[in-house]
Formats: structure tokens, C-alpha cells, sequence
């Protein structure tokens, strides 16, 4: 379980989140909607113990996160920086094996698998560069979840996707997550595609000093469909809660 108490943050005398609590159970899919500038980003990096949280405490499973916590990954909207170049897919993906000491040809052998989960079959030998950027983002999926992650941070994953590609990712992204026990954060600016692949949507107030206003449990079916899930008039409930909070009414 992930747990936040009155986390806060500021840059300078800039204040950017304001207390902070959050509860996530383990296996949650929780997505975080708020204003540009707001500090999701900022709340991701505090989790994954890249920035010190200047007040309150973050713990998981009752361990308080100081530093990068084990069984981390992070999947960033940027995938053209976060693959390495010179590496072939299948070496992108092996890459994060190399800590669990596992020999090469093991370390290839599950990267492949993975890249097959992810629909790259075809591609593990060749590299990012003759990918497209749909594609490159299920190889940066298929190398987030290689080490099989209980935390799954994402920053905004699809966010420069093309609509089509990102509901295929989104679909992917339900599918992966199906039947596994792995704690997802996902930040995003669009408001359906929070409630579409959530669990949970928690939406933040704008900044400066950042709190949640909003924290609604998405009671849709597990099993979703781009067309049909979005015409429920749940889903629509649902998204214009959301747009409220964000709207601040
Ligand atoms: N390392 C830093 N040093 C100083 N200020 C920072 C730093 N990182 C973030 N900020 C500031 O904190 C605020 C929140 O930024 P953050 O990137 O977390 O917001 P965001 O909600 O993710 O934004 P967006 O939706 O536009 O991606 C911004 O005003 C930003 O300029």
C-alpha cells in the first residue's frame, strides 16, 4: 500500500503541493488530473524519492521512501529520451534485468516475451529511431514492466500520441494491468482518459499550494471498451464531475 500524509513541497518560496494524503491500495489504478502547472509532476517525483518531500511522510507498505524504493519503475510522456539510442528494443527492455543478475541470454529471452506482450514481436532487434512513437511507447511500457513493478509511476504517458495510438496504449495499459498486483499512479491532463483507465481519479487543485479537491472511485466495469465504456452515462457522470473539480465548481 501506498500512503502519503500531509506531503508538501516547495521550490524556493514558490509553494507547489500543500498537504497532500493520499491512501492507495495495492493494486489501484489511480489517476491524478490537475491544472497545468499545478505539480503533478512534481507529486510523481516525490513518490519515486527523486525529491525529498519537505513535510509530511511516504510510506509503502509501512516503509517510509527515502531515496529510489525497490520494485520501482517510471514511464515518462517523453519516450524518445528515456530509450537509449544505440541499443536494439529487445536491449531497451533487457536493460533493468541487469539488477536481478540475470544472465544474458535469460535477460533477452524475457524481454522478448515482454515485447511480444506488448505487440513488438517484430521488432526486438531493431531500434527506437524505426519505431514509430506509438511504438516506442509500448517498448518503454514493455521495459517499465520487465522487472514486474508493484509501483507503476506515470507521467503523462500518452500525452503526445495521436488519438488513435493513445487509446490503443490505453487499452494495452488495461490489459497489462489486468489480474496483476501492481500500484499504477498515472498523471494525466485529459479528463476522460482518467476516468477511462482509472481505478480512482483525484483531481488537484491549481497551484500554488496544491491540495486534492476531488477523489472519486470509478465504478465501472473492469473490462472496458473504448466505445462502449465511454457511452455509459457513468463514464459521462463522471467525466463532468471531474471537469468541475478542475473547473473549481
Ligand atoms: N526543479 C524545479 N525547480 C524549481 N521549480 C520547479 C521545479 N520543478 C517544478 N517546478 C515548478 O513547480 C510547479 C509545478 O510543476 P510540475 O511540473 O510539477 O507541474 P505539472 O502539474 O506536472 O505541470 P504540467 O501539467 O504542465 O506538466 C511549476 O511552477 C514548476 O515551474
Amino acid at each position: 500500500m501506498l500512503r502519503l500524509d500531509s506531503v508538501s513541497r516547495h521550490f524556493g518560496d514558490q509553494h507547489v503541493l500543500d498537504g497532500i494524503s493520499l491512501t492507495v491500495p495495492d493494486g489501484q489504478l489511480l489517476s491524478v488530473v490537475g491544472p497545468s502547472g499545478c505539480g503533478k509532476s512534481t507529486l510523481l517525483r516525490t513518490i519515486a524519492g527523486l525529491l525529498p518531500a519537505q513535510e509530511g511522510t511516504i510510506t509503502i507498505d509501512g516503509t517510509p521512501v527515502h531515496g529510489v524504493p525497490e520494485r520501482l519503475a517510471v514511464v515518462f510522456q517523453e519516450y524518445g529520451r528515456s530509450l537509449l539510442p544505440w541499443l536494439t528494443v529487445r536491449d531497451n527492455v533487457a536493460l533493468p534485468l541487469r539488477r536481478r543478475g540475470l544472465g544474458r541470454a535469460a535477460r533477452r529471452a524475457e524481454a522478448e516475451t515482454m515485447l511480444e506482450r506488448v505487440g513488438l514481436r517484430g521488432a526486438a532487434r531493431r531500434h527506437p529511431r524505426e519505431l514509430s512513437g506509438g511504438m516506442q511507447q509500448r517498448v518503454a511500457l514493455a521495459r517499465a514492466l520487465v522487472c514486474r513493478p508493484s509501483l507503476l509511476l506515470m507521467d503523462e504517458p500518452f500525452g503526445s500520441l495521436d488519438a488513435g495510438t493513445r487509446e490503443d496504449l490505453e487499452d494495452l495499459l488495461l490489459e497489462l494491468h489486468r489480474g496483476r498486483d501492481a500500484t499504477i499512479v498515472f498523471v494525466t491532463h485529459d479528463i476522460d482518459e482518467s476516468v477511462y483507465v482509472g481505478d480512482r481519479v483525484v483531481v488537484l487543485s491549481p497551484g500554488p499550494g496544491s491540495r486534492v479537491v476531488r477523489d472519486l472511485s470509478v465504478g465501472l466495469p473492469g473490462e472496458r471498451d473504448q466505445l462502449t465504456t465511454r457511452g455509459l452515462p457513468g463514464f459521462v457522470e463522471l467525466r463532468t464531475e471531474v471537469g468541475r473539480a478542475l473547473r473549481g465548481r
